[in-house]
Formats: structure tokens, sequence, C-alpha cells
């Protein structure tokens, strides 16, 4: 099932949700040079082995950029009006922000800026992460509320967004 897409969408969901499945398809059903921009970094076996997985999934059509924290300046150097952008994840992008201690307000200010300036299409995966019980430790929580306040900053500034639960979409924008 695929959703109604203009210039830029945020798909969000929670873990193993499908959401980054949807906006694969999503993606793959749109003409254009597909790339995606990865903000995991591969730090264990397990992580690898499922990096190599998503790869493998992805097949050839797709070029892969690795942007653990400079998003920004990855939209700015690949997005053009022939391509299709493919991001996941931003609550990653938000954790390693967190460990770099990088000054989040402005971080979040140059992405938006980015997504509204590309010439193309910009899909954005992102977890809804504030559904369970308040984590008990400060970084948890200071986590929580980042990627939260992520969020709501891409959802204001993309055209379409989609909230995805047990592999089905719902259109929340
Ligand atoms: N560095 C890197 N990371 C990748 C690559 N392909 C996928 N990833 C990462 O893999 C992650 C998504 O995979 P999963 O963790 O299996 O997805 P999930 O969130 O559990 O499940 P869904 O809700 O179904 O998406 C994203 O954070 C991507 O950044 C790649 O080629 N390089």
């Amino acid at each position: 099932m695929s959703i109604a897409f203009t210039r830029t969408q945020l798909i969000l969901g929670g873990a193993r949700s499908g959401k980054s499945g949807f906006a694969q398809r999503q993606a793959e059903g749109l003409p254009g040079a597909l790339l995606y921009l990865a903000t995991a970094q591969a730090l264990d076996g397990e992580m690898d082995d499922r990096i190599e997985r998503h790869r493998a999934e992805r097949g050839a059509r797709w070029q892969t950029h690795e942007a653990p924290l400079a998003l920004a300046e990855a939209i700015a150097a690949h997005s053009r009006p022939e391509t299709v952008l493919l991001i996941d994840c931003l609550t990653l992008w938000a954790s390693n922000l967190l460990f770099a201690e990088a000054d989040l307000t402005s971080a979040i200010d140059d992405l938006t800026a980015a997504i509204a300036a590309a010439p193309g299409k910009i899909l954005l995966v992102s977890n809804e992460v504030g559904l369970g019980i308040v984590p008990d430790n400060a970084l948890a929580r200071r986590f929580r509320d980042m990627a939260g306040t992520i969020n709501q900053a891409i959802a204001r500034t993309v055209d379409s967004v989609v909230f995805v639960a047990a592999g089905l979409p719902l259109v929340l924008k």
C-alpha cells in the first residue's frame, strides 16, 4: 500500500513496525535515482549483519551514503531534482547528536532548512519512542524528549506524515 506523495514525507513508527520497509516501497514507487542516507553506525557484529541484510534487500537500484551526524550537509550534497533521498533514521541521528554533545536546536534548524531548500524528493524515517512508561534514568528521558522534539519539527516542515503500526500506514498529515 502506498500513500500520496508530493516532495517530502516523514514516516513514523515503533521498533519493527514496518516503517523502513514502507518507506523503501514508497521510494521505489517514485521515478528517479534512489539514495539511502543511513544514520546508523555499525558498532558491533549484530549491527553489521543487520546492515548487510538491509543492503541486500535494497538491491541494485539504490546507492548508500552514511551520515551519522552531518545530515543537513548530506542532504545539500546529494539532493538533486531527479533524486529520491531516503533518510533512515532520525532517532539514531538524535542519539548520535546526544553522544556527540551537539547543539540540538541548531542541528534541527540546519536539518529543517536543508529539507526545505533541497531540490529533490525526501523521505525521512523516525521512531515514535514516547509511548511506553517514563524511563527511570535522566539520559533516557533526555533522549526520549529529543526524539519527540525532532519529530515535531520535521513534521511541521514536510508535506506529509505517515504513522506505521503493524506494517500498516495511517496518514497524520
Ligand atoms: N550504516 C548503515 N546503516 C544502515 C544501512 N542500511 C540500513 N541501516 C540502518 O538500519 C536501521 C533500520 O533497520 P532496523 O533497525 O532493522 O529497523 P527497525 O526500526 O527495527 O524496524 P522497522 O520499524 O521495520 O524499520 C536504520 O537505522 C538504518 O540507518 C546501511 O547501508 N548502512
